[in-house]
């Protein structure tokens, strides 16, 4: 299911002689069927909020919004049965199974089939053996993974998941980000909000970066491209001021800069333009250990973009 955001605003009009806070203003996505889209942003960017009015558990001030066919305000009902959400802290019956919690959630959903969704999703995510044990006892990781069995049990087509590794181990945090690669396969559309950058390079096929408003929407690499470029390392036994200058000599060549023994070439074309640029090294004397790509990660990237906004 595509999702849609069109001048989306939430005001929130709080006490008295307080200023109201603008948490989402005027923003515009086109969230595309079957892709993980990751939303990042400091905290109070508006993130949540927004989750909150696309899933229809508060309204916008302003703009609108769709979640394939239906529209947010008008098929709230609708759009409750096709999509799944994962909040930061999912409320649970601690006193019951994890068998009960979820058999109570599929019935509030009116699932059709209650006992298998139950069982198919308790041993997907690996509890069927702990079903009968009280929520009160699990660990945080197996709350998480009932806390996303519950999302999933009316089978959405949407799923938006809020911080869905945040306090997890290492391993359950993997587990989980298996299980979302996981949905994606299985054709769903993914909201993903995260702080973890290193996780939504991982998952997320595009990425918004927002701050109340829009600032920047791509997949990580064009992102990446578009405010680092490309650069090429090149380790070399020991750096001679002659090959430098070689290497600006190059019309293609952006920039070049040196760290200790490797020279750091900005290039528009790698693919293309290294093997030339070997080559006239090897030439002119110079011993090459390695050529690899510098490679900026997806939080330099959100560093360098929230730092245009003065962060
Ligand atoms: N119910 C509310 N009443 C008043 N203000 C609110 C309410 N909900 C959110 N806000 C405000 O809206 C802004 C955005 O909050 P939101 O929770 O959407 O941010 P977030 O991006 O999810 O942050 P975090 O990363 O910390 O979870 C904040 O300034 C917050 O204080």
């Amino acid at each position: 299911m595509r999702i849609i955001t069109e001048n989306l605003t939430k005001i929130f009009n709080t006490r008295r002689n307080q200023p109201p806070i603008v948490a989402v203003e005027d923003l515009n996505l086109d969230i595309h069927p079957g892709e993980v889209f990751g939303l990042l942003g400091p905290n109070g960017a508006g993130k949540t909020t927004t989750v909150r009015m696309l899933t229809t558990l508060i309204a916008p001030t302003a703009g609108q919004a769709f979640v394939g066919p239906w529209k947010v305000g008008r098929d709230d009902r609708q759009i409750r049965q096709s999509v799944g959400l994962l909040t930061e802290a999912p409320g649970m019956y601690e006193a019951l199974s994890a068998e009960k919690n979820l058999t109570i959630y599929a019935r509030l959903y009116n699932v059709r089939d209650v006992k298998g969704q139950v069982e198919k999703y308790l041993r997907m995510l690996g509890l069927w053996e702990r079903r009968a044990d009280p929520v009160g006892s699990f660990s945080k990781g197996m709350r998480q993974k009932l806390a996303i069995a519950r999302a999933l049990l009316h089978e959405p087509q949407v799923l938006f998941l809020d911080e869905p590794t945040s306090g997890l181990d290492p391993e359950a945090a993997k587990l989980v980000r298996d299980f979302i690669e996981e949905l994606e396969s299985e054709g769903r559309t993914i909201v993903l909000c995260t702080h973890n950058l290193d996780e939504a390079e991982r998952l997320c096929h595009r990425v918004v970066i927002f701050k109340t408003r829009l600032i920047a929407v791509d997949t990580p690499e064009n992102l990446r491209k578009r405010l680092f470029g490309r650069k090429v390392v090149f380790h070399l036994r020991q750096v001679q001021p002659q090959w430098v200058e070689l290497l600006r000599s190059f019309p293609f060549v952006e920039e070049v800069s040196t760290l200790e023994n490797r020279i750091i070439v900005g290039l528009p074309n790698p693919e293309e333009q290294n093997p030339v640029l070997v080559r006239r090294l090897v030439e002119a004397g110079a011993e090459i250990q390695f050529v690899g790509e510098l490679r900026h990660t997806l939080e330099d990237v959100y560093l360098r973009t929230l730092q245009g906004l003065g962060e």
